[in-house]
């Protein structure tokens, strides 16, 4: 499963645009979708969830969740994304052979270092920009992404990118971005994802 370009990530589901919007993205061509959802009981989420990989599933996306063991094994994701505040590594690992496992490695190289000789499947670093979408976002140093060629795993970039400063992550030897309020609070979601696109097409 092919994992660079655009990845996705929600808002929490609260209304049937949604969906729109989410579908919007991936018809555009988005390459990685994950359902991140703070706020919502598993009932709704397990709903929600379904609808969303079904969606994925639809544009031969790979459909990830964010944190939680019980919605990878419910909905039968593709994978999870887990960072300092949620289940081990090595218990998902384990409990889910041959899942996709992504893992948020804030500013810390060696952090990125020991999850891939663990097997993490990706690492994210961030967030480079200051982000309304998560309240307790650490800022991390933008020439982290001077070791990102070091990694024999994707890399991606998290945190606050839209299709202006996009530019300056594009420069280092990232395998894609994630981003959440550039495409949700877009007046055009399936236009800023091809904008996006663009941009990643001249460095994948
Ligand atoms: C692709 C991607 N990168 C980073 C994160 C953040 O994960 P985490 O640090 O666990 O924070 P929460 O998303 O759980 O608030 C992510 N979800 N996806
Ligand atoms: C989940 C997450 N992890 C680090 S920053 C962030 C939020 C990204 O959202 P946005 O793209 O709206 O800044
Ligand atoms: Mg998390």
């Amino acid at each position: 499963m092919k994992l660079s370009g655009l990845y996705l990530v929600t808002k929490d589901y609260y209304n049937r645009n949604f969906f729109n919007i989410v579908e919007e993205s991936l018809s555009a061509g988005v390459n990685i979708l994950q359902y991140r959802d703070k706020t919502n009981p598993y009932n709704i989420k397990i709903e929600a969830g379904r609808r969303l990989k079904n969606l994925a599933y639809k544009y031969n996306v790979p459909f990830i969740v964010d944190d939680s063991p019980v919605l990878l094994d419910i909905l039968d994701a593709d994978g999870i994304h887990i960072g300092k505040d949620d289940p081990p590594f090595e218990y998902i690992k384990e409990r889910f052979p041959g899942k996709i496992i992504g893992v948020s490695t804030y500013g810390d190289i060696n952090l990125g270092i020991k999850y891939e000789r663990l097997g993490a499947d990706y690492i994210a670093f961030g967030s480079f920009f200051k982000t309304s979408t998560k309240d307790d976002a650490e800022m991390c140093d933008i020439n982290i992404l001077n070791n990102a060629s070091k990694f024999n795993i994707p890399v991606f970039a998290i945190g606050g990118i839209n299709t202006r400063n996009v530019d300056e992550l594009l420069k280092y030897k990232i395998s894609g971005i994630a981003v959440v309020s550039a495409i949700f609070d877009a007046a055009n979601p399936g236009e800023a994802t091809r904008t996006f696109l663009e941009k990643l097409r001249k460095i994948l």
